[in-house]
């Protein structure tokens, strides 16, 4: 038997494979805040499973916060492979979930718009739904993924950083087309996540549409994470030849490479903070200096060579901006960024 339903709450389309869940402190605060979790059941899709949970600290700001956390087994676990209805999202699984994916979107059974296939475990109760793990309700799960709004404008100016993006996103699953305009965005002093947002309110009143902006780091774990976002002053009064200095008096050469994306889709709207990291080691410099500090960082997965020396789509396939890239992607087409029928 195939049991579906929906809560007159949920507004937001997203892919089949997230749920979207208030997360505590911030109900009724006006503020949409959420927890996006891919899961299990997309094998090879090419979509990243992780979770964004909003960070605490920023209260009152008017914009979700995510970092990415390691998915346990049981938040992992989409559709229960036991109970007869999904755990989570409680649709049917219809011929074989989790492994395939297989929900019927309730589009197709003669609902007039995507709606939440409402957890029923056991077949019985529809809604509303209270995450057993989190104790909050369950806010949608959209069985219909929704194409991203465009035309969506980079903002940057920073020419390096564009080619990549751009053969980064036209390159993906699905691809995406993005429109550039090149602006020296104001940059504030904080946490990455806070100017990156800064930059995407800026750039939404200088574009006046959707937005896309990011923001980079190089953070030397030995130096508790500078440069971090300072990095572009420091290469520029150091060069990428004595970069390495600052860490000559550490054994401890690790670093991370961030990129931290923000979305706007219009004045006004809230600002969505999306992060890829690499892990690597601070080196001597090796490759074409093209772009930046690429010649001295040698990122774990690297295969020993800087990014510098990788072909372009090498870096690209493990680089702080290909994982925040498809963080980003997945956002936007699962509705995140108001492409869908969002009337919430
Ligand atoms: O070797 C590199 N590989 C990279 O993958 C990479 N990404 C950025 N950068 C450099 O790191 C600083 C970030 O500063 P940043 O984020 O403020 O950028 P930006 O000011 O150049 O542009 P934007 O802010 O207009 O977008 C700037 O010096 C960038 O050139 C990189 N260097
Ligand atoms: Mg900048």
């Amino acid at each position: 038997m195939i049991r579906e339903c929906w809560s007159p709450s949920l507004r937001r389309p997203t892919a089949p494979h997230f749920r979207v869940t208030p997360v505590q402190g911030h109900l009724g605060s006006g503020t949409p805040r959420f927890r996006d979790t891919p899961v299990q059941g997309h094998p090879g899709s090419g979509t990243p499973r992780f979770r964004d949970t909003p960070v605490q600290g920023h209260p009152g700001s008017g914009t979700p916060r995510f970092r990415d956390t390691p998915l346990s087994p049981n938040n992992a676990v989409h559709h229960s492979t036991t109970a007869p209805s999904c755990s989570l999202c409680g649709s049917m699984p219809i011929g074989g979930c989790p492994s395939r994916a297989a929900f019927l979107p309730t589009a197709t059974l003669g609902h007039r718009s995507p709606r939440h296939h409402t957890l029923v475990r056991g077949g019985s109760r529809p809604s509303p739904t209270f995450s057993a793990r989190t104790r909050f309700p369950t806010r949608a799960v959209v069985a219909m993924a929704s194409p991203p709004p465009s035309p969506i404008t980079f903002v940057t100016g920073n020419a390096n950083k564009l080619s990549e993006v751009q053969a980064i996103l036209s390159t993906g699953d699905p691809p995406l087309v993005i429109t550039s305009k090149a602006l020296d965005l104001p940059e504030l002093q904080g946490t990455p996540a806070a100017i990156a947002e800064a930059k995407a309110r800026a750039a939404v009143e200088a574009v006046g549409g959707p937005v896309l902006v990011e923001d980079t780091s190089l953070a030397f774990s030995a130096l508790g994470g500078l440069p971090g976002p300072y990095i572009k002053w420091f290469l520029e009064a150091l060069g990428v030849d004595r970069l390495g200095t600052l860490l000559a008096a550490h054994e401890d050469k690790s670093a991370h490479a961030v990129c931290t994306f923000a979305y706007c889709g219009g004045v006004g709207q809230p600002v969505t903070v999306l992060e890829g990291r690499t892990p690597g080691v601070i080196v001597e410099p090796r490759g074409e200096t093209r772009f930046g500090w690429d010649p001295v960082f040698q990122p774990d997965e690297g295969g020993g060579r800087t990014y510098a020396e990788m072909p372009a789509a090498a870096k690209n396939a493990i680089s702080h901006r290909g994982r925040a890239l498809a963080k980003v992607r997945a956002f936007l087409h699962t509705g995140g960024g108001g492409g869908g029928s969002d009337d919430s």
